[in-house]
């Protein structure tokens, strides 16, 4: 693990090469530590609080190693009707997540968590997001997941990528489905006096 010797240094408590993008195109500057929660030993009565639960216990894990810096932590979940859907192992079980999602609309919910140990202060949120995806056909099932694409993405799919055609209409932010809400966290970071602008 990298040393963060800046404590004014906002961190990235994420392996998400998406969630490092959105950041970095806002020109905001940032370390990345990664957590190594279990994400399964986590649970919580609605998704939105589970993954506001998931995305504060990535956050107090990489705090607790850097108590002076803000902690940034996320984590997107894929819910249609009572199933909450994780990343896919195999092609059959993308297959199935697809065939769950083809024709009909489902939530993408993002949990943000906003963490600084020595302040004592945390801020977390869910945002979610309605997406309709158009009527999936065999074939375009098994071509997709004979991709790389589905197997780090919950649900099975990426709408930045591939499957952008498969999907019909969102509601609710983009940048929410991709891994991070990027507006309302910036929004949350500048209350907390973190721009671009102020950091040195
Ligand atoms: C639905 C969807 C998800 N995803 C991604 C966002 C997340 O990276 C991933 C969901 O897994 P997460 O557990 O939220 O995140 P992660 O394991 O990739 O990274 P970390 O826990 O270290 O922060 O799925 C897309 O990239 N595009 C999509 O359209």
């Amino acid at each position: 693990m990298h040393k963060v010797k800046n404590s004014s240094l906002l961190i990235l408590a994420s392996a998400s090469p998406r969630r490092k993008e959105l950041l970095s195109n806002t020109g905001m500057q940032f370390a990345i530590i990664c957590s190594q929660l279990d994400e399964e030993s986590i649970q919580a009565d609605t998704p939105e609080n589970l993954a506001t639960a998931i995305a504060s216990a990535k956050a107090r894990e990489v705090s607790a190693l850097y108590p002076e810096n803000w902690v940034l932590a996320a984590d997107t979940l894929v819910v249609k009707g009572n199933n909450i859907l994780g990343k896919p192992g195999k092609a059959s079980e993308a297959a199935s997540m697809l065939r769950m999602l083809s024709g009909c609309t489902h939530q993408v919910i993002t949990g943000v968590c906003l963490m600084n140990r020595l302040k004592e202060k945390t801020i977390s949120y869910a945002v979610t997001t309605d997406v309709v995806f158009k009527q999936l056909s065999d074939r375009e099932i098994s071509w997709y997941t004979a991709d790389s694409e589905p197997y780090d993405k919950a649900g099975g799919y990426a709408i930045q990528g591939l499957a952008a055609h498969f999907i019909r209409s969102i509601k609710g932010s983009y940048t929410n489905v991709v891994g991070l809400p990027i507006c309302e966290v910036m929004e949350t970071l500048a209350q907390e006096g973190i721009s671009p602008e102020y950091q040195d």
